[in-house]
């Protein structure tokens, strides 16, 4: 399905899993919250086994928030897992069923869900713990005595439990969508944003005008091609990295000229395209004129170095029922007579 090597894979599970934990970490301080206060709480009505638990658990967030920012995401995960079992199944225990704390299981949900890292094995045992909490929890909720807690504590804890593990579970549900969403555009800015210029790709040209229809035009869509004159001058005399700037410059002046409806992109080398739907020739050429003068005003200047810069350009029309290549085609040799006519220009492919 893909060609990625295993070395790749292995850096995309380590780049996913760091993203999740970044977005989930508001999550791991609201429970460390929430313990410190059940804490609080089961000192005041004095039940030994559960503060106890509660200061183990603030102890595992406090373990868990120090392995996140060392980056242990697996340790942090097991922590957080381990925790929220025993103690739903100490407090189930402790305090009966209806005091709900077995709701908190199905906080780990969505931690089983996106352990990228975690082993089928793993998964397995953590899916098996909650159901044994929850089913197991169900089936002895009648036959285990449990610590006798008044009436209105007991449904304080009902109430307040269902409040508090079903908020957390929401919240954890949407950070994680939220993670999967922000994994999307980030995919979606490297396919589709060239890494130096921050232009379009190719990519993202062919995509819109897969999007546009095919050959049929009622509306007309043109296109610019603009390639930098003597480029390569420009990297021996200055070097690469100067050439680079250069290319970042030329780009920023590109996406101030077009309208947010165009598509700029980098097209080769120093080559770039702007793909204008709803655009008639003489607007094009407009946009292509403006574009090569801003270039030779603006796109020179960097630091203290002053750049003669030109470009050449070629602006063309798909007509209707023309396939993009052969506009492309046109305009690239109308491109290439303008080099060889001394450069610095635009040149119409009508
Ligand atoms: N710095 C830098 N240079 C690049 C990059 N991509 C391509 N180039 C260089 O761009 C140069 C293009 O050179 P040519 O195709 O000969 O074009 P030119 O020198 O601009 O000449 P004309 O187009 O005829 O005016 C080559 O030297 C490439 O190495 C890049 O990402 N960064």
């Amino acid at each position: 399905m893909n060609s990625l090597t295993a070395d790749d894979r292995t850096q995309v599970t380590r780049e996913a899993t760091a993203e999740y934990w970044k977005h989930i970490i508001p999550i791991v301080q609201i429970a460390f919250a929430i313990h410190v206060l059940l804490l609080g709480l089961f000192l005041i009505v004095d039940l030994p086994v559960m503060w106890v638990t509660n200061a183990a658990s603030v102890m595992a967030y406090i373990a868990c928030l120090m392995a996140i920012k060392r980056r242990l995401y697996r340790c942090a995960g097991m922590l957080i897992c381990i925790e929220i079992i025993a103690h739903a199944a100490i407090a189930t225990w402790r305090l009966g069923w209806d005091s709900n704390f077995h709701l908190y299981v199905f906080c780990i949900v969505p931690i089983i869900a996106f352990g990228f890292h975690s082993s089928p094995v793993r998964r397995g045992c953590l899916s098996a713990a909650v159901l044994i909490v929850t089913v197991g929890g169900y089936l002895m909720r009648n036959k285990v005595p449990v610590v006798s807690i008044s009436e209105n504590v007991q449904d304080l804890f009902g109430a307040a439990n269902a409040l508090t593990a079903t908020a957390l579970l929401l919240h954890a549900t949407a950070l994680s969508v939220r993670f999967n969403l922000s994994m999307h555009m980030n995919l979606y800015h490297s396919a589709h944003r060239d890494s130096l210029t921050n232009l379009y790709t190719r990519r993202r040209v062919l995509q819109r005008l897969r999007q546009l229809g095919g050959g049929r035009r009622e509306i007309p869509t043109a296109l610019v091609l603009i390639d930098i004159d003597h480029f390569k001058q420009i990297n021996d005399q200055h070097g690469h990295d100067m050439g680079d700037v250069v290319l970042q410059q030329v780009a920023d002046v590109i996406a101030r000229c077009v309208r947010t409806a165009d598509i700029a992109a980098r097209w080769g080398g120093e080559e770039f395209l702007v793909l204008m739907p709803n655009t008639t020739f003489e607007e094009a050429r407009l946009i292509a004129e403006r574009i090569l003068m801003r270039i030779s005003e603006q796109a020179g200047e960097i630091r203290q170095v002053s750049l003669t810069l030109t470009a050449t350009l070629a602006v063309a029309i798909l007509k209707d029922g023309e396939a993009f290549r052969d506009a492309l085609n046109r305009a690239d040799q109308r491109l290439y007579e303008g080099k060889q006519e001394g450069r610095n220009r635009v040149m119409l492919a009508e």
